[in-house]
């Protein structure tokens, strides 16, 4: 009888234990295949709820709901073996109070069987994360640029550009840290302020625009691989899945036309 291996995700705490030494390496997917593919080079796949911009069309995350959350992050959780799976919490989900966002993020862990959430916002989500975390939830904290409050910020503005800013940032920062947090998004934030949290805080800092003084990174996977129209300046283009995807319709539509395809390979005879 043959014995086989179950292959072990990465943890959490794996990931926590990663500050100071190899850089972590993170992308978000959202769906089977694509999370097949990057988690052969990934530490974690992030299910953001970018999804509701970069899948749906929306024009900010904030009409992301729970079931969207839960359906993509359900495919990536079943297209993976090896990656830590963090599913973002969505806007509305979890502000209100702990009990609510306990509720949701074991709503969001029993459907998806991913490895933890990640949850917007500082010192003012510090008892949540803590509310979480003593009660069997890894909490993947995000702070700086939180695209969820983008009507509050007045739009997807760096943060830290202006000094006076950074003590409530590192505060927000730090916050998280406290509250038991096992890593931290650090998003949209000049890059002297990402390397001063990076120092000062003792779990890992997950860039996102934050200079590669962070402990990890991580991107958008459709923006790096130039499937998207547009990229915040932050993003490198890697791959361009946008013209390959096009150039492969416009053939098969113009063999369509000239009755090409299908062809002798593609009948049943
Ligand atoms: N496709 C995609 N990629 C992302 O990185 C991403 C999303 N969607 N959706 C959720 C948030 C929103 N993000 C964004 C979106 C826009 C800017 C942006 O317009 N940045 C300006 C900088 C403006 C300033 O300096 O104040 C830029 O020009 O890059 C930044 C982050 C990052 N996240
Ligand atoms: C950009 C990352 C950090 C995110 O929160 C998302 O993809 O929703
Ligand atoms: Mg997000």
């Amino acid at each position: 009888m043959s014995k086989q291996t179950k292959i072990r995700r990465i943890t959490a705490p794996e990931i926590a234990a990663r500050k100071g030494k190899e850089p972590i390496v993170s992308l978000t997917s959202y769906h089977a295949h694509t999370a097949a593919i990057v988690e052969q080079h990934a530490d974690f796949i992030l299910v953001g709820d970018s999804l509701g911009m970069v899948m749906h069309g929306m024009e900010n995350t904030l009409g992301v709901s729970m079931e969207l959350m839960i359906v993509h992050g359900q495919a990536v959780v079943r297209g993976t073996k090896r990656a830590l799976i963090v599913v973002d919490m969505p806007f509305g989900s979890y502000e209100e109070s702990p009990e609510v966002a306990f509720r949701n993020a074991a709503r969001i862990m029993k459907e998806t069987q991913c490895g933890a959430v990640k949850l917007e916002g500082g010192q003012s989500m510090a008892e949540t994360i803590r509310f979480l975390t003593e009660r069997g939830i890894p909490v993947m904290g995000h702070t700086g640029l939180t695209p969820q409050s983008t009507h509050v910020m007045g739009g997807f503005k760096t943060q830290g550009r202006d000094e006076d800013t950074w003590p409530d940032l590192i505060a927000d920062a730090k916050a998280v840290e406290e509250a038991g947090a096992f890593a931290s998004v650090l998003e949209g934030v000049v890059e002297p302020l990402a390397r001063k949290i990076t120092e000062e805080i003792s779990i890992p800092t997950i860039g996102i625009g934050a200079s590669a003084a962070c402990d990890g990174q991580i991107l958008v996977l459709e923006d790096m691989l130039g499937l998207s129209d547009w990229v915040p300046k932050f993003v490198k283009v890697y791959g361009s899945l946008g013209p390959m995807i096009e150039e492969a319709v416009r053939s098969y539509a113009d063999e369509v036309k000239s009755r090409d395809f299908p062809g002798e390979d593609q009948v049943y005879r």
